[in-house]
């Protein structure tokens, strides 16, 4: 189904062609956007709520900048639909999120409107400075620099980071704050508590207005009244907020708050901007959702909804007639609550990710004992160890491409002082849609490579439940990092009893033939070397499988076992190649003398874009079919002699 732009988007094809408008059709282009989008993600799918709350901003920013010559950098990048149409994308925009595709997300290779490519957060206004101190140094002193953050992504340190460089730089750059207190869920912190301060004092908003007026006749007389602008608004901003503003203190001119949805106002507002030289910051208000009364209600279930009829509002379930098995997310949130209810040290932690994580199970259930710490993934983790030097049992729950924000506090603040904290990392393997920023490729060996933590996997929901029990016991504690996959499990009933685990002991799925091939597994992926096996069967090849469980530390004794029973092993793990889970048997049988071919099938040394996980583990070879065949393969190899190590 194809949808149709209205007239002046229709004509759209390039911000050149944006530029030809009058400034008073600018209101009915926004209104045409914002259908096309609302009408493309209800049929194509995606993220929603923030696009919407976006769309005079950017009509706005591509009306008064030159894009691409002026750099324009969105921040995370969910909210940069209305982006992609304005600049050469709305027939390409039924292929959004889907294989083969476009990407979901600004990316540099898609297109030069594109200034950086994005998927996390917080990276906007580096990324921006960067690039104005490369222009400044090229000499080319006619380019703008542009870069859009949410309230949410402005809780990260690295936006201060950032913004602390920025201050003192003086390069020419402005900061667009798209507040509108939201992050997924509600966005959290004194950030979120001074910024609704700015927006809701009322003898503030009046004295900026005059001062807007007096600067914006001032800023045509060169730098000197700007000076003389600059102290007076300085100082009356610091009586009547009784505080000097946060962004003035770190010496951006701030500027604001304005409405977000006034397009006209705001083309006025940033053409002045761009007249005002050194670093500047547009506080802009704006509605999460705007203009679908839904997703501006419930604007955490509406930052992306999944398909869904326009109309009625109603949000398609994927299987409706027959009992979903429960997505992962809600075993870990709902498991540990039990388990807490049964331990009072057993603590909540996410980097604003309470509806992703389901952790805000825990956060309702008991709200002193679980944190959104906003989008602060360092934090979380030193955090979570500061609990766990109390003997606090901290359940940091962190989605795996997230974590890699807080690496070196894995290391530092948690492993080297061997604490008690239990990493849960969702979104492990591949993510799908989102892409490789969001693929959660490299969990296993960035985690497995460090003293004292224990790495595990669970096959199922059951498993998952007990990883995370025995993770809780006194005998077991210190670091640990569970993984499991974003969606669905495979257990419809999956409230089992909690049974402890030993830790690294793996599992014997089915016992092959001797002298035949092995498939050794980690995690959910484990489902599928099942129906490899179980295909396989039906030729008569009766290859082994076993639930390794743990990465670290493996199973040695089931380790020896399989390799003196077997010819040959398949390693399959729904992460990356390079120092995974493959990796960790090859070492343990290089290292014990154990000399037999091995295939290790997981995710291969390069970027694998987005689409469906099944497409992506197809793509890679490690879906049922691949598993099956490289069984095959290595089972005819080995017939025919093959002594050395076989990799993929
Ligand atoms: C490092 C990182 N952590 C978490 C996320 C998940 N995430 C995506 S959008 C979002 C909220 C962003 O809030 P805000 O910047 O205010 O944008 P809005 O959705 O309100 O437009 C979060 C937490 C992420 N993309 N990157
Ligand atoms: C843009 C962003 O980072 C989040 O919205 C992310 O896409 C959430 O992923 P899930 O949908 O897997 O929770
Ligand atoms: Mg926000």
């Amino acid at each position: 189904m194809i949808v149709e732009p209205g007239p002046l988007l229709a004509a759209i094809d390039s911000p050149a062609d944006l530029k030809k408008l009058a400034p008073e059709q600018l209101v009915q282009l926004s209104t045409e956007l914002r259908d096309f989008i609302i009408d493309s993600v209800s049929i194509y799918g995606g993220h929603f709520g923030a696009s919407l709350g976006v769309v005079e901003l950017t009509v706005a920013l591509h009306y008064v900048f030159n894009t691409p010559h002026d750099q324009l950098i969105w921040d995370v990048g969910h909210q940069a639909y209305g982006h992609k149409i304005l600049t050469g994308r709305r027939e390409k925009f039924p292929t959004n999120r889907r294989y083969k595709g476009m990407s979901g997300f600004p990316k540099r290779s898609e297109s030069e409107y594109d200034a950086f490519g994005v998927g996390h957060s917080s990276t906007s206004i580096g990324a921006a400075l960067g690039m104005a101190v490369a222009s400044d140094y090229k000499g080319e002193f006619d380019r703008q620099h542009i870069a859009v953050i949410g309230d949410g992504a402005m809780t990260a340190g690295m936006s201060f980071e950032a913004l602390n460089q920025a201050g003192v730089l003086n390069n020419n750059m402005i900061v667009v704050l798209n507040d509108n207190c939201m992050s997924i869920d509600p966005n959290v912190g004194a950030l979120k508590e001074y910024l609704t301060d700015i927006t809701t004092s009322r003898t503030y908003n009046k004295v900026r207005d005059e001062l807007w007026n007096v600067l914006g006749k001032l800023s045509k007389f060169g730098p000197n009244p700007q000076q003389i602008a600059r102290k007076v608004e300085a100082a009356m901003k610091a009586t009547l907020l009784k505080q000097s503003n946060l962004f003035e203190a770190l010496k951006f001119r701030y500027f604001g708050p304005v409405d977000g949805h006034d397009v006209q106002h705001l083309v006025t507002i940033l053409n002045d901007l761009k007249s005002i030289p050194g670093p500047k910051l547009l506080h802009c208000v704006t509605v999460k959702g705007k203009g679908y009364a839904l997703a501006e209600k419930d604007q955490t279930l509406w930052h992306a909804p999944g398909l869904f009829d326009k109309i009625t509002g109603e949000i398609y379930k994927k299987t409706p007639d027959k009992p979903q098995p429960p997505k992962y997310q809600d075993v870990f949130g709902h498991t540990l609550v039990e388990l807490a209810e049964a331990n009072d040290k057993i603590m909540g932690v996410t980097p604003a990710m309470p509806s992703g994580s389901s952790l805000n199970i825990m956060m309702a259930a008991m709200p002193t004992r679980a944190f959104d710490v906003g989008i602060a993934e360092q934090h979380a983790v030193t955090f979570s160890a500061g609990l766990a030097t109390q003997g606090l049992i901290p359940f940091c729950n962190i989605y795996s491409s997230f974590m890699q924000r807080g690496y070196d506090q894995v290391v530092h603040d948690v492993a080297l002082q061997n604490l008690h904290v239990v990493f849960c990392l969702d979104r492990a393997g591949f993510a799908g849609a989102d892409g490789p920023t969001h693929h959660g490729c490299y969990d296993l060996a960035y985690m497995r490579c460090i003293p004292n933590i224990v790495v595990s996997a669970p096959m199922n929901e059951q498993e998952l439940r007990n990883l995370m029990y025995t993770a809780t016991l006194p005998e077991n504690a210190g670091p640990h990092s569970i993984r499991y996959p974003r969606g669905e499990g495979v257990m419809p009933e999956w409230r089992t009893p909690l049974q402890r685990v030993a830790i690294g002991t793996g599992r014997v799925v089915r016992e092959g033939e001797e002298g035949g091939v092995a498939i050794l597994s980690i995690g959910h992926i484990g489902n599928y070397a099942v129906k490899a096996t179980e295909t396989l069967a039906a030729e008569s090849i009766d290859a082994g499988h076993y639930d390794m469980r743990f990465c670290k530390p493996l199973d040695e004794e089931m380790l020896r076992d399989v390799a003196r029973r077997y010819r040959a092993i398949v390693t399959v793990e729904d992460g990356c190649l390079p120092g995974g889970f493959g990796s960790a048997v090859l070492e343990f049988l290089t290292d014990h003398g154990f000399h037999l071919p091995v295939v290790r099938l997981g995710i291969p040394d390069r970027v694998v874009e987005h689409g469906t996980q099944d497409e992506l583990y197809k793509e890679c070879g490690f879906d049922a079919a691949g598993i099956a065949q490289a069984v095959r393969e290595l089972g005819t190899k080995v017939a025919a002699g093959a002594r050395a190590t076989v990799l993929r």
